[in-house]
């Protein structure tokens, strides 16, 4: 395949080792990155060394501590400064806060009030745009892709949320994604995402399918820090809590709330959009998939294996369990992005033979 050029909205957890992942993939080239607080463009190929150096443990993370929101807003008008934009411009993070943090700190980064823009205004140039942003506002995504439709892109977007409900809001804009010339892969990551894609393929020696189980481990001591974006969006999922309030969460009630439970969270019946995406790809009913998992942020060992399971029955009458495993040396960091820029390839593919619109990963599977 030709050379795909790249951009990265997000230097967060995620978006930075998208950024790094990438070296090791062949044919991308990332040309830009932005934060709430800056962007970073160059046609000829970013420096992510110096990129990954410079945002190393500041990464323009968390809410702003003015309670404004990071990714929330009206939607704007093409053209003018939008409110997602402004939002993403005002203080607080992880590890660093005020307009320093993030990725302005690189010799490459140039401040901004409209990073988001300030991406698409170069958008001629760039093949594929990976959504590493938070999801703390369901229609964040699906209102930046709709703003990218706004600017004619014609290209390939490619998201990593996690939430089902987001889809629907995707599906509801398909008509002006497909008509600006946009496929777009929604849920990309590990889960969703590599996984839903997983349970796709284990469900092919099945002519029903009656369950796809989804537990997922992750230990993150090493890159807690770096990844306390993901922490909160899961705290959502937690028994008495939701986006609003994990939203509001201070970092110390999220320390308090990690002390708590010994460093551990359990997590069940996690709404993720696994279930919908496998819906929409044929293979079973969203209410027969479950998600769960553990996630250790004291440990790097993960607390279990990431196992998907799929019980069904095959057409000469057997019931069985195919069941697909990650192996526990493999990161949360490397299950999201190898995938992620593994379906921004498919979907590169797709879009340069003409075929836009929303898709999901278990869609770019063999079919049921
Ligand atoms: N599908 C999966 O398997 C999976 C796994 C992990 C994380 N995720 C998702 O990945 C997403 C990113 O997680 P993370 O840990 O990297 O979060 P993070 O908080 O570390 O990073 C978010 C980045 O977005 C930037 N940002 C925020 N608002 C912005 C705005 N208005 N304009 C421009 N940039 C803005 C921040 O500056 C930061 O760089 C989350 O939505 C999370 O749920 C998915």
């Amino acid at each position: 395949m030709d050379d795909i050029r790249f951009a990265v909205l997000g230097t967060g957890g995620i978006g930075r080792r998208t950024l790094e992942v990438a070296q090791y993939k062949d044919g991308l080239t990332p040309v830009a990155a932005c934060d709430r607080n800056g962007v970073a463009v160059d046609h000829d190929g970013l420096d992510v060394e110096e990129l990954l150096a410079a945002t190393e443990g500041n990464i323009a993370s968390g809410p702003t501590d003015d309670g404004v929101e990071t990714d929330g807003g009206a939607s704007r008008d093409a053209g003018g400064a939008s409110a997602d934009d402004a939002a993403g411009g005002a203080t607080g993070s992880v590890k660093q806060t005020g307009d320093g943090a993030g990725i302005v700190a690189s010799e490459q980064g140039e401040p901004t009030e409209t990073p988001i823009d300030d991406v698409i205004s170069e958008s001629d140039g760039i093949d594929a745009v990976v959504l590493a942003l938070p999801n703390l506002e369901h229609d964040f995504i699906p209102r930046v892709a709709e703003r990218f439709a706004a600017a004619d892109y014609e290209g390939v977007l490619v998201d990593v949320l996690k939430r089902s409900r987001v889809i629907g809001m995707l599906d509801d804009r398909e008509e002006t994604l497909v008509d600006a010339g946009i496929t777009f892969v929604c849920g990309a990551g590990a889960t969703p995402g590599v996984l839903t894609g997983a349970a796709a393929l284990a469900a092919q020696s099945f002519v029903e399918v009656e369950s796809v189980e989804i537990r997922w481990g992750v230990g993150l001591k090493s890159g807690y820090e770096d990844n306390r974006g993901t922490v909160r969006e899961d705290i959502a999922h937690l028994d008495g809590y939701d986006m609003e309030r994990a939203r509001e969460l201070s970092e110390a009630e999220i320390e308090a709330l990690v002390t708590d439970r010994d460093g551990v969270l359990e997590f069940h019946d996690m709404e993720h959009a696994d279930d919908v995406l496998l819906e929409r790809a044929g293979i079973c009913d969203a209410d027969d998939v479950t998600v769960g998992g553990v996630l250790d942020v004291r440990s790097d060992k993960k607390p279990v294996t990431t196992t998907v399971r799929v019980t069904g029955r095959t057409f000469d009458g057997e019931r069985g369990t195919n069941t697909f495993q990650l192996d526990d040396a493999t990161s949360m960091e490397a299950n999201v992005n190898g995938p992620a820029l593994g379906y921004v390839k498919a979907a590169v593919r797709r879009n340069r033979t003409g075929d836009y619109g929303v898709f999901g990963p278990a869609e770019l599977m063999p079919g049921f």
